[in-house]
């Protein structure tokens, strides 16, 4: 391990620097209340001298447990330290981005109205500042209702931004990628990364990006836009009728869409809306019934296990090589990076096609069909455990008539996925669905958002967009179940 040292004053004004392969150590003798703090170099977000004031913007925790602190670290630098210090600024900044492009110019949306109201506050209390420490070049629009930022989206001027960077829930993540839909040059416009805050009262994105006990904190989504890299996504063509949207999270319907959609009255309960709203579905036990047809990729849930810890040990070696490469050759991109500017072409439209080989039909009535990508849709379900961000594929739950305990029984344990295991939730990784609902009144899901409940197909665009990460993978853990004594 390589070390290098900058001691700055003396007596009380003394302070000293120590960079590490992977830390930063500054210890501050007047400073009584914090006087050894130690970060690593992804917390380091600039360090520069000019003339004799040597300063260093970093995040760091008090406490393990504690959120992430902005502290800017000054010390005035005499003549004969002078070189030794321009030295290890540069050394320092060298550490603290390898690989990495400095002062990204974001385009920023804060929602006022999402989650409970606190965005603004929170953006000028605590995100403004980060992405100042860090010299970003920030546009900010406060959204001032809806599709407020999908129309500035479609109109963006693509090479004047690095990465979207969204202050709100799911809800306008999904309008950003329909604005990129929507725009003159959609393939390029969907190469801009997306890079979530959560404030909204759903952050699935967020969590899966950051993990869950991280994305509790702000200032981890303000470092994840600064430090993340792209990682290719893929995007959910939705076709109905004659229309298309874009889905980058979610499509539900029967229970899971009514949890979501038909529970606005319980607002007043934050989060516990949705186990509220659960219990009272089960209990009621309703079916629906449709006609489900999907192009299988993968029904055998150990083999999606297996290939979901191969794919992300792959994703941490390509991150570990990325951050000794140069900025210009990073990328975890998908395919779509190299198809021109006009969006994909759907392969699967049409009912004529759904006999093609690879697709089954279903057409018994069902608990609930749930699609999607990213293994929280919010902190207390792991709906989809197995999900990868770009193998080209979507998870599809169909959950099929199972007794109430049963039902009830899958809140137990459902942050950490265990729903999966159940016989009567049937798992597929597929390429493609479609969905023709024996019924129109009720609620279909897309993204968390209302659309009308009539017949409608996915088809996934693999790697057509991409979000910053600094992982290069979703943040969860999920494993196979220890080995069961086989039975007599
Ligand atoms: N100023 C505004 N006033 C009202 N609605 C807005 C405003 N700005 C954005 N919106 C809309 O608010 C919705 C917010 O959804 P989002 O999921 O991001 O946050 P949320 O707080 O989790 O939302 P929800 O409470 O609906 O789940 C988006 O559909 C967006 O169109």
């Amino acid at each position: 391990m390589s070390t290098r040292e900058l001691a700055l004053g003396s007596g009380v004004n003394a302070s000293r620097f120590t960079l590490t392969d992977t830390e930063l150590v500054v210890e501050r003798a007047a400073d009584k209340k914090w006087p050894k703090v130690k970060t690593s170099l992804r917390n380091v977000l600039w360090a520069e001298l000019k003339g004799d004031a040597f300063e260093v913007s970093l995040l760091a925790k008090k406490k393990p447990k504690s959120p992430l602190s902005l502290l800017h670290v000054t010390g005035s630098v005499g003549d004969a330290d002078k070189e030794s210090a321009a030295s290890f600024t540069e050394a320092l900044m060298s550490a603290a981005y390898a690989g990495l492009p400095r002062q990204r110019r974001l385009k920023v949306f804060v929602n006022p109205k999402s989650g409970p109201g606190k965005a603004v506050a929170q953006y000028r209390k605590k995100i403004e500042p980060i992405f100042n420490a860090a010299k970003c070049k920030v546009d900010v629009t406060f959204t001032t209702r809806g599709k407020h930022a999908q129309e500035i989206v479609e109109k963006l001027p693509l090479d004047g931004f690095d990465a979207i960077v969204v202050m709100s829930g799911d809800g306008l993540v999904h309008e950003v990628i329909n604005g990129y839909a929507a725009h003159a040059e959609p393939a390029k416009a969907f190469r801009i990364p997306i890079s979530p805050i959560p404030t909204g009262s759903g952050n699935g994105l967020a969590i899966n990006l950051l993990g869950l006990e991280e994305s509790k904190d702000v200032a981890v989504a303000a470092l994840n836009a600064i430090k993340g890299r792209p990682m290719a996504m893929d995007i959910f063509s939705m076709t109905q009728g004659d229309k298309r949207y874009m889905s980058f999270m979610s499509q539900a319907l029967g229970l899971m869409a009514d949890i979501d959609l038909g529970t606005e009255h319980l607002r007043f309960m934050g989060g516990t809306r949705f186990v509220v709203g659960f219990i009272y579905e089960v209990i009621k036990n309703k079916q629906v019934s449709a006609k489900v047809s999907i192009k299988i990729a993968e029904q055998d849930k150990r083999k999606m296990v297996q290939d979901l810890q191969a794919a992300r040990a792959q994703a941490r070696s390509t991150i570990a090589s990325a951050d000794a490469s140069d900025p210009a050759t990073l990328t975890t991109d998908g395919e779509s990076s190299t198809t021109g500017t006009g969006l994909p072409e759907l392969k699967h439209t049409g009912a004529a096609r759904v006999n093609d080989d690879g697709w089954v039909t279903f057409d018994k009535p069902f608990t609930f069909l749930y699609a999607g990508q990213g293994p929280y849709v919010s902190t207390d379900l792991m709906q989809f455990p197995v999900s990868q961000p770009n193998d080209g594929l979507i998870d599809v739950v169909l959950q099929l008539q199972s007794d109430r305990g049963t039902m009830l029984k899958a809140i137990d344990g459902a942050e950490h996925g265990n729903p999966f295991w159940m016989d009567a939730q049937h798992y597929y990784k597929a390429h493609a669905f479609r969905v023709e609902p024996h019924f129109t009144k009720g609620y279909l899901s897309i993204d968390g958002e209302s659309y009308p409940v009539a017949p409608f197909e996915i088809e996934v665009h693999k790697g057509l967009g991409s979000l910053l990460s600094m992982y290069g993978c979703f943040q969860a853990e999920f494993n196979l179940p220890p080995e069961q004594p086989a039975k007599k």
